[in-house]
């Protein structure tokens, strides 16, 4: 592994913000359970996007890569059985495919790596006893054996845990010869997901009816149609150079779609109801800032944003609260813990909650040795905090970007961010 030590210096210039990871394992997903073929143009080869294409790809879809663009035809998806499905450490592969895997007869044998092994999938193990889906998994590693078919049924599914339950459910079960319910047992968060599934699945052809967000109708014997698709632009990656710019680095973002329904889009509300200026410029948004106002964050719609939107917090005047943060604690680590404990090694002021945060501001980071805890949105962060930073910022395991982000550090280099890679013994 490698660590990077990020010389603090301020960012400039203009950043192209890579493809929606959500969107794209959405579209793939979609695409490949059409019977047809469809391009999805603007793919990033994340380690989660490869992870969802092999996935598809164990269950006979064809998937043709190429520099940025796929064509895929789903003639022959289910048409291999026994599959074996790498989730490496995404938590949207694994919770998409587990019901996608056994709409046909199937043995699904899922592994994983890094925390996933970790983050719960009690919902989909309630389904599996009530519908006699046979199932054998180990604690704390992915290592999980589906034996089965997915059933039409009334699923109570809560909302508060994870909406990739939600979302892998929508996906399955048109495909079913009989009709489905799924309830909504508590509060629905991550909401804009769920949001960007109903969108794509309304793209391929697929209708469900909405009760709110309550209860979703889920009509069976409806069939994907193929359908082209270009990936817009990923708000969750956006955050760090919208934070950079609230923060005061000179950044503008293109390609983004104001009118996006991606919930992390919320931090644009963020930042402005911190007193940040967004603006509208020739090739772009450009997000500018000064003597930044605490502000009152609710997480529960954009949980990955939060870490990157506490370093505009820890820099602001006064006592910033982050609140409905507790899912922040089951993702790629607890993301509570690292936010709290490396903004603080940086020289910031972090108390922690059991669902949350409170932040009081100071007018500088000092710089130190920081962890990414493995965790692409906490290296990312912390990349940004360094830009106001007074001594430099060593964050160690810089590879694990590659989870959502590939090119991070290229772009940060191109925005002219100062690094130093230094390799560390195994
Ligand atoms: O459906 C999706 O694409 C995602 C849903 C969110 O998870 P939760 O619904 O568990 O919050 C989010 O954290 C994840 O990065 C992507
Ligand atoms: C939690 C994330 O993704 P996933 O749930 O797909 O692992 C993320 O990208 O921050």
């Amino acid at each position: 592994m490698t660590a990077v030590k990020i010389t603090p210096t301020k960012l400039s210039g203009v950043v192209q913000v890579p493809p929606s990871k959500s969107l794209a394992h959405r579209a793939i997903i979609c695409a490949s359970l059409a019977k047809g073929i469809s391009r999805i143009d603007n793919i990033e080869y994340s380690k989660d996007i490869q992870a969802t294409i092999k996935a598809m790809q164990s269950l006979g879809t064809k998937i043709e890569k190429y520099d940025d663009y796929l064509i895929i035809d789903g003639t022959t998806t289910y048409t291999k059985q026994n599959s074996e499905i790498d989730c490496e450490e995404s938590g949207s592969t694994l919770r998409f495919m587990v019901p996608i895997a056994i709409v046909e007869e199937n043995k699904a044998h899922f592994v994983g790596r890094g925390n996933l092994g970790k983050r719960p999938l009690n919902t989909f193990y309630e389904i599996f006893e009530r519908q006699n889906i046979g199932y054998l998994y180990k604690e704390d590693i992915l290592d999980l054996y589906v034996i089965g078919k997915l059933k039409p049924d009334h699923y109570k599914v809560p909302g508060n845990i994870s909406s990739q339950f939600i979302t892998g459910l929508l996906f399955a079960l048109p495909l079913l010869d009989g009709d489905s319910i799924i309830e909504i047992t508590s509060p629905l968060e991550s909401k804009g997901y769920i949001d960007l599934t109903l969108q794509m699945l309304n793209q391929y052809g697929i209708k469900i009816v909405n009760n709110d967000y309550k209860s979703f109708i889920v009509m069976g014997k409806q069939e994907y149609q193929a359908h082209d698709y270009r990936v817009e632009a990923d708000f969750s990656q956006a955050a760090f150079y919208l934070v950079a710019g609230a923060i005061g680095n000179d950044v503008v973002l293109t390609d983004l779609n104001l009118d996006s329904l991606q919930g992390d889009k919320a931090t644009l509300e963020f930042l402005e109801a911190m007193g940040a200026k967004i603006s509208v410029v020739s090739d772009g948004i450009k997000v500018t800032g000064e003597n930044l106002a605490a502000t009152i964050v609710d997480a529960s719609q954009c949980p990955d944003v939060i870490p990157v939107v506490s370093v505009a917090l820890a820099l602001a005047q006064g006592k910033s609260d982050v609140i409905n943060a507790k899912r922040l604690r089951i993702k790629e680590c607890d993301r509570i813990i690292a936010t709290r404990s490396q903004l603080n090694e940086l020289g910031g002021t972090v108390t922690e909650l059991p669902d949350g945060m409170t932040i009081r501001g100071v007018n500088e980071f000092t710089g130190g040795n920081c962890s990414s805890f493995a965790d692409h949105r906490i290296a990312m962060m912390l990349a940004i905090a360094a830009t106001r930073s007074s001594q430099p910022v060593v964050i160690d395991n810089m590879e694990c970007v590659e989870k959502s982000y590939p090119n991070f550090w290229e772009d940060y280099q191109s925005l002219g961010g100062i690094i130093d890679v230094i390799d560390v013994e195994k």
